[in-house]
């Protein structure tokens, strides 16, 4: 997606560690026309699909698949918690997600009255690196009986290996900036061709 590369170009700041930092429109500070322009590319791109719920995980998925979530028939958004809170009552499906940017384990906790089996689910994220949040997801969504319809992410970066795995599992991951490589000395980044 042309607009997202563009942005990536002039506000993303490459650092060292394999971190691309875009905190300026994705996952601090929001840029909501550009979510909605991203969503309406996911629209496009999983036409045709039956998506009942869009599942991300906190945080910086949550405005992505709501702004998203209106190009899909304004679906509910469930996004997985990190943590336990006295607000989360009931059976949950929980796993542990390795965190990138917090590098530390996290549990992953979607309470079992949000996902129903049988449900067809669009897994929506900010980020792919090395694919431990999708993993993640994916394993409540095959505790629950829910169908990953698909995989939208806005930036992936092709040269961590979370892609490769998840699209030689076989599923519809549908990147919206394919990082090819990023240079922390001199800025560079290149993108994959479409
Ligand atoms: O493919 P992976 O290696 O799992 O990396 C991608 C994940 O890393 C980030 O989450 P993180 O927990 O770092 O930050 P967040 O709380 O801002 O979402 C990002 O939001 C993705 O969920
Ligand atoms: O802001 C971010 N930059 C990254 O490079 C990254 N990788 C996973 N999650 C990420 N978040």
């Amino acid at each position: 997606m042309k607009e997202l590369e563009e942005r990536i170009r002039r506000d993303g700041i490459v650092k060292p560690g394999n971190v691309l930092k875009v905190d300026a429109f994705l996952n601090h500070q929001c840029d909501v026309k550009l979510f909605d322009h991203m969503g309406q590319e996911w629209a496009r791109l999983f036409a045709g699909k039956q998506i009942d719920k869009i599942l991300t995980i906190e945080a910086s998925g949550i405005g992505i698949a709501c702004v998203a979530a209106r190009h899909f028939g304004d679906v509910p958004v469930v996004f997985a918690k990190k943590a336990q809170s006295i607000n989360l009552d009931g059976d949950q499906y929980v796993t542990k997600v390795y965190s990138f940017t917090k590098q530390r384990e996290f549990p992953v906790i979607v309470s079992k009255r949000f996902l129903n089996p049988g449900e067809h689910v669009l897994l929506i994220d900010d980020f792919l690196a090395n694919g431990k949040a999708m993993e993640g997801l994916i394993e409540l969504c095959r505790e629950a009986g829910v169908v990953v319809e698909g995989i939208g992410i806005a930036i992936e970066k092709g040269f961590q290996d979370g892609g490769a795995k998840l699209r030689e599992a076989g599923y519809d991951l549908q990147s919206l900036a394919i990082v090819e490589s990023m240079d922390p000395d001199t800025g560079e980044i290149a993108f994959r061709e479409a």
